[in-house]
């Protein structure tokens, strides 16, 4: 399957199940692999038929600071379910980093596979 790729998605927002967490903001770091059939963008040379990363990331950016959250877990079902149902994918990965959280780790994170 095709696929559209972001990767690195640094967002700042205030997430985790402390209260020392939510009184302020913490960075997340998301790949998402988001499948995609690139063949008609490509066949045409033609925007209007991409899935726009740079829309993509905006939303993402959008719905995860909109109001806090606990878990990562929450973080990336919520972008799954957004990828699928408002951008129409038919498949995603969706990677959550949070590299602040665990000092003797290098980082942290869950990945979540999902599809329509
Ligand atoms: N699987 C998870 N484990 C933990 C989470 C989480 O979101 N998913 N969160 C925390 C705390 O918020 C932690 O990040 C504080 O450092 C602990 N474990």
């Amino acid at each position: 399957m095709d696929k559209v790729l972001v990767i690195g998605l640094r967002i700042d927002t205030v997430i985790g199940i402390y209260d020392w967490e939510k009184q302020q903001q913490q960075q997340l770091v998301i790949d998402l692999d988001i499948g995609w059939d690139n063949r008609a963008a490509a066949a045409q040379d033609d925007y209007s038929k991409v899935l726009c990363y740079d829309t993509v990331s905006k939303r993402i950016v959008a719905l995860i600071t909109a109001a806090p959250i606990e878990l990562i877990e929450t973080v990336a079902e919520k972008i799954a379910d957004c990828l699928l149902t408002e951008f129409n994918s038919p498949w995603v990965k969706v990677r959550v980093m949070k590299p602040g959280a665990v000092a003797i780790a290098e980082n942290v994170g869950v990945e979540i596979e999902r599809s329509r």
